[in-house]
């Protein structure tokens, strides 16, 4: 059992159950750029509800106290943020990548997030760069924005990618804990 923030353990099962369904073999150009021989592509558990009814609820145990409104991101995130927001009743706010450019024009859908503290939801993290930019985009809104929790940190130093913008990460699974569970199966 690998120790977690806030004494929540690493799940082997549900550790098992996402490397057998999302991991993938080839050549994969991430979004970083870097060039990858292994993908975890979230999209194959987030479409098996089960799956990500599990993931959801490790996520709840991890969301910091007071969070206000949880922020999904574009696009994987958004499966994900609906789920946790079911389970604990507070409110989402769905991020887009960039603003819509018709209509209300909005970065952020839904409820007003000024002054709110916005729990970040996010499927994976390699260089954090994608969450970077919601920070980034955020907190000029108004957004107060302190931490996020991701399904899967796959960064080489977990939890420390987003240090020089003072952002939290709290993951349900990292490469290791995926690793570990490839090795002995
Ligand atoms: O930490 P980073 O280096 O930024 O990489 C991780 C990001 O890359 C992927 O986004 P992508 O735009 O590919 O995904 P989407 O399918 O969720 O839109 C993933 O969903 C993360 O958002
Ligand atoms: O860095 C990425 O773009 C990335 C890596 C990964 O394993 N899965 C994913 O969806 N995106």
């Amino acid at each position: 059992m690998g120790l977690r923030l806030l004494g929540v353990t690493t799940d082997q099962t549900l550790a098992a159950d996402i490397d057998a369904t999302c991991r993938l073999h080839g050549e994969f150009t991430l979004r970083s750029g870097q060039v990858s021989d292994t993908y975890f592509d979230k999209y194959l558990f987030e479409a098996d509800p089960a799956l990500l009814d599990r993931v959801a609820a490790r996520m709840v145990e991890l969301l910091p106290e007071g969070t206000e409104l949880l922020g999904g991101l574009e696009l994987g995130g958004i499966p994900i943020v609906t789920m946790v927001s079911a389970k604990t009743g507070i409110p989402a706010i769905f991020i887009r990548k960039k603003a819509k450019e018709y209509g209300t024009a909005k970065l952020a859908e839904g409820p007003s997030f000024s002054g709110k503290r916005v729990t970040l939801i996010e499927d994976v993290i390699t260089s954090g760069g994608a969450v970077r930019d919601a920070v980034n985009a955020l907190r000029p809104l108004g957004a107060v924005v302190d931490t996020v929790v991701c399904a899967i940190d796959r960064s080489p130093e977990p939890g420390e990618s987003l240090r020089d913008v003072s952002l939290e990460i709290r993951s349900v699974l990292t490469r290791a804990d995926l690793d570990a569970v490839n090795a002995a199966s």
